[in-house]
Parts: C-alpha cells; sequence; structure tokens
C-alpha cells in the first residue's frame, strides 16, 4: 500500500493535529509517524510530549525510540516482560490483575503519579469521613461498612455492628424456622422490591452465589412495569403465603418501589393474606417507607444510612440480608471486600489495583471516556457483574461538571454479558469494527466443584474450552490493537464476590479524582424523575378537562387541540397525544374515535363522567 493511503486511513482529524502540534511545539513532520492506528488521544499526547521534551534536549535517538514504541507491544518476549513486570497478584484473596494489554507508556504514568497521589490523599480524607460528597454534603462510608473500626466515631461504628448482628440474627431466625409465616410455617420465598442500586447488588449475589437449592429463593420486582410485576406474582402462586417481601429503598420514596409494593399489597389483600406479617423494609430511619413500615407493623425494618449511596450498598442491610436468607456467607463477603480495601490502601501505585484501573481507564479512554468499557465475565454466574458495573460506573463518573464547576460531560459508558456466549453475538464488530472500546475480561480459574470434571475428549475438558474462547478472544483483539484488562479470580466464593465489589467500588471513587469529579451524586437522574412526574400531572389535568366536557349533555368529544388549550398546555399536545393513545389501549374509561396514525382525526370522551369530580 501507497503511503499516502496509509496515512489517509491512519491520520487523525486536521484539528486535532494542530492542537497536538501546538500545544507540544513539535513540526508536522516531527508529529507524523506518532500516528499509528487506534491509538488515543491521551496517547497521542503523552507521546508528543516525550517527543518534544526529547527533541528540545537534543536527543534525536529518544525520540526514535519513542516514535517506534507508540504502538502497542507485539514482540512476544517483551510481551511477556511487560506482562511479568505488571502482573499483580493478591495471595489471600487469590486475584490477579493483568492490564499488560493496555499500551500506557512510561511518560503516562509519570505524568499521572503526582494526580494518583491526590487521588489517594481523597481517598483517606473520604475514609476519615470528610463530606466527599459535596453536592448533598454527605460522608461517603461504603468502605466502613466492612471495617467498622474506621467508621469516623463511635456512634457511627455501632450502628454498622448492631445492623450487621441484627441481619445475621433475623436471617437465622429466619432459616431456620424461629421466625415463622403467619399460618405457622417456614418462609420459602423472598420477593425483593427495589430498584437501581437498591436491586443491582442483591441481584449480581444472588445469581453469583446462591446455592443450588437455597433456603430462601429469591425474585424480584424492579420495576413498575404492571405485566413484569403480575409475572413475579404468578410464579409465586401459593407460596406468597410464605414469601417474605423485602422492600428497599434508600429515600424510601422511590416511585417504582412503591408502586411494587402497593401492588405486591393488593395481591396480598386478594389472597387474604397479612402483608404486615411478611413485609421487611430497609430504608432510612424516618423515610416514607420506613414510617409506613412502623405504623404498619411489619415484620422487621434495617436501617439504609445517610451516608451510603444506593449503587455501593452491596454491603450493607440491603445486599446483606437478602444474601444471608439464601444461605451466602455474607462475613465472607465482608471479609473479601476488608481485604481488597486494604490492599487499595497503598500508596504504591503498581501495588495498588484499584489505581491500576482507574490509570488504565484513564489512558483508554484518554480521561474523557473516548471508550467504552465492555465488561465480559467467562462464567455464567458473574453474569450480571457487567449490568452491576453499569451503574456503579455510569451513574458515578456519568457527570455534566467537575467539582470546580466546569463542563466536562465525563463517565464511561459500560456493557457486556457473558463469555463466551457473546463470541456468538457482538465480539465480531468488537474485533473488526469501530474501535470505541477497551475489553475488561473476568477470569475464574476453578472450572467446578473439585472432582466433578471430566474429560470430554482426551486431554479437554468443558471448561478447557471456556478458558481457550477467553485467551483466544483476549488475543484475538490485541492482535488487532483492542487493548483489554483482566481480572482473575481462583473461583466464585463470597470472599472473591466480595473483592470484586470492593475493587471496582474503589476503583471508580479513583477515577472520579484523576477527573476531578463528585462520584457519590446523581443530579441527572432527577431531570428524568421530575419530567415523569410532569407527564402524570399533565395526565390528571387531561382527564379533568375530558370529565368536564363528558359530564355535559349532549356529550362533548374533543380534539387534542381542544385539550390541549382547555389544559392550557398548548406545546405539550404532543404529550397529551401519547398520554390519549397510553390510556386508549388499556381500556381506561376514555373513547378515541378516529385513527391514533393520524392524531388530527382524534376525538376523545370518556365512557362515563364522573360529576362528583367536577366539584372536587
Ligand atoms: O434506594 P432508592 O432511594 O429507592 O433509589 C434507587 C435508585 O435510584 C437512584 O437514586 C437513581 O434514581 C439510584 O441512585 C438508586 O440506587
Amino acid at each position: 500500500m501507497a503511503s499516502s493511503s496509509l496515512s489517509s486511513i491512519y491520520s487523525p482529524s486536521s484539528s486535532f493535529k494542530s492542537e497536538v502540534k501546538s500545544i507540544h511545539k513539535i513540526t508536522s513532520s516531527q508529529l507524523g509517524s506518532i500516528y499509528l492506528p487506534n491509538k488515543s488521544r491521551f496517547h497521542v499526547h503523552a507521546v508528543a510530549r516525550e517527543v518534544s521534551a526529547s527533541l528540545s534536549a537534543g536527543n534525536n535517538d529518544v525520540v526514535h525510540k519513542l516514535k517506534e514504541n507508540v504502538g502497542l507491544e507485539k514482540n512476544p518476549n517483551a510481551l511477556w516482560k511487560r506482562y511479568v513486570d505488571w502482573l499483580y497478584q493478591h495471595k489471600e484473596l487469590g486475584l490477579y490483575l493483568d492490564i499488560s494489554r493496555v499500551g500506557f507508556t512510561d511518560g503516562f504514568l509519570e505524568e499521572m503519579e503526582p494526580r494518583l497521589q491526590k487521588a489517594f490523599k481523597d481517598m483517606v480524607d473520604l475514609e476519615k469521613g470528610a463530606i466527599a460528597n459535596p453536592d448533598e454534603g454527605r460522608m461517603v462510608g461504603h468502605y466502613w461498612l466492612r471495617s467498622p473500626h474506621l467508621a469516623p466515631n463511635s456512634f457511627l461504628r455501632l450502628q454498622i455492628e448492631n445492623t450487621l448482628e441484627a441481619v445475621c440474627q433475623f436471617a437465622n431466625d429466619v432459616v431456620s424456622g424461629k421466625i415463622k409465616t403467619p399460618s405457622g410455617g417456614r418462609f420459602t420465598q423472598i420477593l425483593s422490591v427495589g430498584i437501581g442500586g437498591s436491586a443491582l447488588g442483591p441481584q449480581f449475589v444472588a445469581e453469583a452465589l446462591a446455592p443450588d437449592n437455597p433456603p430462601l429463593k429469591i425474585r424480584f420486582i424492579d420495576n413498575t412495569d404492571p405485566a413484569g410485576i403480575d409475572h413475579q406474582i404468578a410464579q409465586l402462586g401459593p407460596e406468597l403465603a410464605s414469601t417474605l417481601v423485602i422492600v428497599i429503598s434508600k429515600s424510601g420514596g422511590t416511585p417504582e418501589t412503591r408502586n411494587g409494593l402497593l401492588e405486591v399489597q393488593k395481591a396480598f389483600r386478594e389472597a387474604g393474606l397479612i402483608f404486615a406479617k411478611q413485609g421487611v423494609a430497609i430504608t432510612q430511619e424516618n423515610s416514607l417507607l420506613d414510617n409506613t413500615a412502623r405504623i404498619e407493623g411489619w415484620l422487621a425494618r434495617f436501617p439504609m444510612f445517610d451516608w451510603v449511596g444506593g449503587r455501593t450498598s452491596e454491603m450493607s442491610a440491603v445486599g446483606l440480608l437478602p444474601a444471608a436468607l439464601q444461605g451466602i456467607d455474607i462475613r465472607e463477603m465482608l471479609a473479601g471486600a476488608a481485604l481488597m480495601d486494604e490492599a487499595n490502601r497503598t500508596t504504591v501505585v503498581r501495588d495498588n489495583p484499584a489505581a491500576l484501573l482507574a490509570l488504565c481507564w484513564y489512558w483508554a479512554t484518554d480521561g474523557v471516556g473516548s471508550k467504552d468499557m465492555v465488561v465480559l465475565p467467562y462464567k455464567d454466574s458473574l453474569l450480571l457483574f457487567s449490568r452491576y458495573l453499569q451503574q456503579l460506573v455510569m451513574e458515578s463518573l456519568g457527570k455534566e461538571f467537575d467539582l470546580g464547576g466546569n463542563r466536562v460531560n465525563q463517565g464511561i459508558s459500560v456493557y457486556g454479558n457473558k463469555g463466551s456466549t457473546d463470541q456468538h453475538a457482538y465480539i465480531q464488530q468488537l474485533r473488526e469494527g469501530v474501535h470505541n472500546f477497551f475489553a475488561t475480561f473476568i477470569e475464574v480459574l476453578r472450572d467446578r466443584p473439585p472432582g466433578h470434571d471430566w474429560e470430554l475428549e482426551p486431554g479437554v475438558t468443558c471448561g478447557d474450552y471456556l478458558f481457550g474462547m477467553l485467551q483466544g478472544t483476549r488475543s484475538a483483539l490485541y492482535s488487532n490493537d483492542r487493548e483489554s484488562i483482566t481480572v482473575t479470580v481462583q473461583e466464585v466464593t463470597p470472599r472473591s464476590v466480595g473483592a470484586l465489589v470492593a475493587l471496582y467500588e474503589r476503583a471508580v471513587g479513583i477515577y472520579a479524582s484523576l477527573v476531578n469529579i463528585n462520584a457519590y451524586h446523581q443530579p441527572g437522574v432527577e431531570a428524568g424523575k421530575k419530567a415523569a412526574g410532569e407527564v402524570l400531572a399533565l395526565q390528571k389535568r387531561v382527564l379533568q378537562v375530558l370529565n368536564e366536557a363528558s359530564c355535559k349533555q349532549p356529550v362533548e368529544p374533543l380534539t387534542l387541540d381542544e385539550i390541549a388549550e382547555r389544559c392550557h398546555c398548548e406545546d405539550d399536545i404532543e404529550m397529551i397525544y401519547k398520554i390519549i393513545a397510553h390510556m386508549a389501549a388499556n381500556d381506561r374509561a376514555l373513547i378515541a374515535e378516529g385513527n391514533c396514525g393520524t392524531p388530527q382525526s382524534i376525538r376523545v370522551y370518556l365512557g362515563e363522567c364522573n360529576v362528583d369530580e367536577l366539584y372536587a
């Protein structure tokens, strides 16, 4: 291929090229060969800076070497050396972190060192109880949950210890049958009602760790989808009578969770059951949910703390109670997390696995989220890890403004399912298509419990195939310049799952410091919630207007324009149309004549008017 066509394939935009040249004061020819395929903007800047420094020092040999080294390392010996040099091992946890397939340079490490030291300092302050979530004026204390002695005062320490004790006691009493169902039998099922951070951790842990025959089986209502709720309740069938319903909401006022609760309570009434005798609340003291549970005399209540965010609540009662009820060793989960936290307290970057992860994310995404994080756990039981991480990473890092109030639109997109299943779905694009991601492989060394394996062909087990698929995909991606991280655990156990959760919680915190954002609030979510509230308020106004027109003699069918005008909401006509279409599709005593495909033809009135409402 002619070099001119090569350069057109690999050339970045001319504005980026000018930016690099002007920032680092180098010429086009000095810059030219830095552009290799698929390098990040940060990468180019880092190398340009080094080239520039070497040029001013008159060191042309170094410049030459730098330019040669900017691509991902392909020489097998050098790559092996890089692997060995950078391999992180946590002996006690049996956890390894391999970052050799991320192409960061020495110059990048040097540049990041002071920023990492600042991130470590931020973390020390956070663990000591600083207001690490300034917008909400809150401390951030999820690390204390597994090391209560680190809590900034004895009141908080006791709160944590007492809650853990209460969770263990309650779970033991339910599992042993000491706490009985209203009819005197054992509880057999858990129905967990919660959303976001109040569901994702418990879902992930249940999938990862619940035994094949848990003392109580868990199912989840994590949405306000009526059909989904009906499905969960229908699946319980007569076992509703032996179902412990755990309603989880930190704020105690999340609409989806409230709706789930109301739907479940209705199902209990219809089955002639008393909900309060089977209901458990996990929420902040004095929240709406807490007050409801207290007044109605629910079976139990557990606290959620102000200083624990939903997405980092797996080690609070939110995650621990459902886990303990399924027979999962929660003290081991806490121990795994505590060990990982301890490892992440070192200020020596190469010994700090969370810092290494954050560093790789920064390198791979230019520190601006320019690439997505694809999480590929090669183990069915870790299927939900990617979904769990999606909230942890994206709700924490996806921020419009930095701590200084500058608009930065930060974040890293996370998605993934599981290997090797994904091999037959989207890996094709990862290998050959648009290069907008870096991968994280989650590897589990132990295929099966000891004594259960067999060779399905000479010398090869089923697990060897899974292993081969992981290694093959990692190599195939790398050979096409796709970077990857590999996190390896010995087995999926409460300890290793606790460690994985802690590893990513810490990496997110460190990364947030590197890009100077608040990882612990979620102002963006409020906008959607507010808009949903406005839609429901508009629906009420529409119904009022329709009721007035439908109470007339004769009934007055209204066009969408007329409804909008009478609601004084002319700008919301599209939303009014959608509200009408949705209600019409759900047999809501509303008659829409005409064709929904041609909105202007629609005439709407109510099947029956409610005179009382006219004077309400
Ligand atoms: O536990 P809650 O207060 O019901 O909130 C559920 C989820 O909603 C969010 O606040 C976002 O809307 C998440 O951060 C949280 O995990």
